[in-house]
């Protein structure tokens, strides 16, 4: 199978080898393309690369019945409706690493430049100017920097500006004390942060919560003539509250990499002789340009190619030590959910999940994802996969459970799925058998052993002799061969079950006829 991949913003060469090497894929790279023209020609196509400039809007999404896979040349996803991506079942991944180091050193370089006013100079003399005086800096050294945002660029640039010998006041809602102390920095509130800064600098992404983060009111708690730099994303710093900022004397300065709209020409901040700015360059460099490309495309290869992805922004990312334990059950978890929803009498409105054994040590929403996935393929198809299976299962309102416990119940591991419905609750658990594969081992309260794969046949019956006989001399009649048979029963004389697994389907008839034999009280045909 050959996949399209679209790449629409400019990426490394030397880092898209990954996707040049692939022999199934095609690769098409038309940059600059405005929304309304990605819409028109994203139809054809499997993957899309992109890094800030291209905006993957729900339209786009909506128009791309094909797309597996967005690979984001970098870190901040804010371009993307990662929504409607997860809706339509698109994996995003991004490179969280690759440009972590330049946009520390692109914070630092204007951080310097800003205190210093290079770029200012550096106009006037351009301009044939001599001028001395009015570029008089301040000295970073012993000065505060706020950081606001300590993730990965944030803890770089914080390294950094210790080694200009700064004080750093960070906030972060998930920095612990611990993790400071670690770094030499100090935890402090957004508003010590803000009101206690020389320096302000932003590193958060541009989420709902952090949109205007700095505002008017953010503005007024700082200090007078603090310096602000804003290399993370346009959005987070409001424009007209900086402009009054500085136009009021608050704000002695601004470094800006990055604007609320971009790309643009002209800007009302750069009116302003404080306002120092670069067009979005902080991940511009060769070297993050080629590993955030590698990253990305490596990425889309192996996920169009059926393989895992290490950098997912749709879906929990899972270490190798947990992938290496739960991963071998990603096939039982869906069998166990395809089983139990045709096995119901109705519409599924709840889904527990219990997880017995050594599984219980670890994350296991992957597991519960592919039960899901399992359990409502049957009704909705391929649209249904490991994206969008939890959004989908919200969406119709299943209520979806998860138990843990180290209890072993005879098997070292055990996966049991009940689906409830109005009707009452059905379950199906199944375990790993070393180096034999997934068996599905209880139905309901009766124990079986059964390979979950291929045509089954789930009847119950009364214990009683002929029953199981009546059953093959109907099938044989349909001509309808056994593979093989299991039966279990609560009580002798009692309530009992078949399992059977047949060579072929069997359809609404041969069921109707099996139903109507005698001490044959249910039937269900069953497709794994
Ligand atoms: N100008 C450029 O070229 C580049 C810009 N960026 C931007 O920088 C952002 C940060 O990148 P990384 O450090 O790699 O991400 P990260 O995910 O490692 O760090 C972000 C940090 O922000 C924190 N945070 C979230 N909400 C917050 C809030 N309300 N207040 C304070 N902190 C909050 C998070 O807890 C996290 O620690 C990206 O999302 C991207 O938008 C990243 C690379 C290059
Ligand atoms: O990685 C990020 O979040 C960036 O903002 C870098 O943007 P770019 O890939 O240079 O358009």
């Amino acid at each position: 199978m050959t996949y399209n991949v679209l790449i629409t913003d400019p990426l490394s060469e030397d880092g898209i080898f990954p996707l040049r090497q692939a022999e199934n894929l095609e690769v098409r790279i038309d940059t600059g393309l405005s929304t309304d023209e990605l819409i028109e020609i994203i139809h054809d196509y499997d993957a899309l690369l992109i890094r800030s400039q291209t905006t993957v809007t729900r339209e786009v999404i909506e128009n791309a019945p094909n797309l597996k896979i967005i690979g984001r040349a970098g870190v901040g996803v804010d371009n993307i409706d990662l929504e409607a991506a997860t809706e339509h079942g698109i994996i995003v991944v991004n490179a969280p690493d690759g440009n972590t180091n330049s946009a520390a050193e692109h914070t630092m370089a204007m951080l310097s430049a800003l205190a210093r006013k290079i770029p200012q100079a550096f106009l006037s003399l351009k301009n044939q100017i001599w001028d001395r005086k009015s570029f008089l800096g301040v000295e970073l050294k012993n000065k505060t920097l706020g950081i606001v945002g300590l993730g990965r660029i944030g803890a770089e640039v914080a390294a950094r500006a210790k080694g200009q010998r700064m004080h750093i006041l960070a906030y972060d809602p998930f920095l612990t004390e611990e993790k400071a102390q670690k770094l030499g920095i100090t935890k402090g509130t957004l508003e010590e942060v803000l009101s206690q800064s020389d320096f302000i600098s932003i590193h958060t992404p541009l989420l709902k919560e952090t949109r205007n983060l700095i505002d008017e009111e953010a503005f007024a708690m700082m200090k007078d003539g603090v310096q602000l730099i804003n290399c993370a994303r346009g959005g987070i710093v409001n424009e007209d509250a900086l402009y009054d900022a500085i136009v009021s004397g608050k704000v002695a300065g601004a470094a800006l990499d990055v604007f609320e709209v971009e790309p643009f020409v002209d800007h009302k901040l750069l009116t302003l002789p404080q306002v120092i700015a670069t067009p979005h360059l902080a991940a511009s460099t060769i070297e993050a340009q080629e590993s955030v490309a590698i990253d990305v495309s490596a990425d889309v290869v192996s996920f169009l190619n059926g393989g895992l992805v290490q950098n997912p922004v749709n879906l929990p990312s899972v270490s190798k030590e947990v992938m290496g334990k739960v991963g071998p059950f990603f096939d039982l978890a869906e069998k166990l959910g395809a089983f139990v929803s045709q096995l119901i009498d109705g519409i599924v409105e709840e889904i527990t999940i219990h997880y017995y054994g050594d599984l219980a040590g670890f994350d296991v929403r992957p597991l519960t994802r592919n039960t899901l996935k399992g359990v409502l393929q049957g009704n909705l198809g391929d649209h249904v996969n490991d994206v969008n299976a939890k959004y989908l299962a919200d969406q119709i309102g299943i209520v979806v459970n998860e138990y843990k416990t180290s209890i072993t119940k005879g098997f070292t591991n055990l996966l049991t799925v009940e689906a409830r419905t109005k009707n009452g609750t059905r379950s199906v658990s199944g375990t790993l058998l070393n180096g034999l594969g997934g068996r599905i081992v209880k139905v309901d309260k009766y124990y079986v052993d059964v390979v979950p794969e291929g045509n089954l046949i789930f009847i119950k019956h009364k214990d009683q002799p002929g029953a199981i006989g009546r059953v093959g001399t109907l099938l044989a009649k349909s001509n309808i061969n056994i593979a093989t048979m299991q039966v279990g029963r609560a009580n002798i004389g009692g309530d009992a079950i078949m399992m059977l697994t047949i060579d072929k389907y069997v359809d609404g008839y041969d069921v109707n006829q099996l139903k109507e034999l005698e001490d044959i009280s249910d039937v269900t045909a069953i497709q794994l």
